[in-house]
């Protein structure tokens, strides 16, 4: 099937009085990793509930799967791991996925195979008939996101997947997004774990006070504002950091920041330093992470609020 997983033209949500999303429009392609960034109570898990119809959105336009968003028979399609989820201690991880498979519609007779399956598969299998209370945190997510892909679903949204997992139940964790991926399911994962959505996402929107700031391929968005850096030996002398404040540098101690995508304005600044004898010590052109993308678009966002 043909056009985008999910393709928002026009989401607003108001609790109260409060617009938690403005007009937000997004497209996330099919057979994707599609991250949504954005800070603590930007309205990423608002986003995603209001697309399962867990909220009621106040206005809402957009497809999922072909169909308009909220038709039933579409959710069926769709796993689910909600952000801090809690599922009751005293069930075992493979009656959450059964529970799950039912809510979800699969028949009972393939639910017993399929839930051992995916034990298996989140390497929870020796653990399947022990209770929740007896998990750690990394071994109710794996169960979590068993359990959102029961019904194998066209699309999987992880809410804030790997929050409270550890440095090696993350890796894993982002290796099972990746077979998702592989396996032709498309994933939307809320995070505000950057380096971790840089590492698996092939796109990303950066949500920061209900919009989208940015959206794009994480290349896209990290080659944009390119800049330049320049280090003298010693901090650079007062009436040349004067001189290229003037013409809006950026100078700190000993380092000149040119943001510029070719390195064309370095060199005046490399010849006025010779000429003033300073001495070099590295110059060189500085890779923007996808952090650094999203902590300058989100303080411009704060910047027009
Ligand atoms: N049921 C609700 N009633 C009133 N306000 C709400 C409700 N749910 C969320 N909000 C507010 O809407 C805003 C967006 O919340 P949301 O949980 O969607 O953000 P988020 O980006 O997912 O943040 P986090 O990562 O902290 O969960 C926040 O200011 C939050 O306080």
């Amino acid at each position: 099937m043909d056009g985008p997983a999910v393709e928002i033209e026009y989401l607003r949500k108001r609790y109260g009085g409060f617009e938690a999303l403005g007009g937000v429009s997004l497209e996330v392609p099919r057979g994707s990793v599609f991250g949504l960034l954005g800070p603590n109570g930007a309205g990423k898990s608002t986003l995603v509930k209001s697309l399962l119809t867990i909220v009621r959105p106040s206005e809402c336009r957009g497809r999922m799967l072909g169909e308009p968003i909220g038709h039933r028979k579409t959710l069926r399609r769709i796993g689910y791991l909600p952000e801090h989820a809690r599922f009751p201690e005293y069930l075992t991880g493979r009656e959450v996925i059964g529970y799950s498979a039912g809510l979800a519609g699969v028949p009972k007779s393939t639910t017993r195979e399929r839930t051992t399956r995916l034990l298996e598969r989140v390497g929870m299998a020796e653990w399947g008939d022990k209770k929740l209370g007896t998990y750690s945190k990394g071994m109710r997510q794996r169960v979590g996101l068993a359990q959102a892909l029961v019904n194998e679903p066209d699309i999987v949204f992880l809410d804030e997947p790997t929050d409270g997992v550890d440095p090696e139940g993350r890796i894993e964790i982002r290796k099972m997004i990746e077979g998702m991926r592989d396996e032709g399911r498309t994933v939307f994962v809320n995070s505000h774990l950057l380096a971790e959505v840089e590492q698996v996402a092939d796109q990303v929107a950066i949500l920061s006070k209900g919009r989208v700031i940015e959206t794009g391929t994480v290349a896209q968005l990290t080659r944009r504002g390119r800049r330049y850096e320049v280090r003298t030996v010693g901090p650079v002398p007062p009436q040349i950091r004067e001189g290229l404040e003037r013409e809006g540098f950026e100078v700190k101690g000993d380092l000149i920041a040119i943001q510029s995508d070719d390195a064309v304005p370095v060199q005046p600044i490399i010849d006025l330093l010779r000429g003033a004898g300073v001495a070099i010590r590295e110059i060189r052109e500085a890779k923007f992470s996808l952090e650094d993308i999203f902590l300058q678009a989100v303080q411009a966002g704060k910047g027009a609020a």
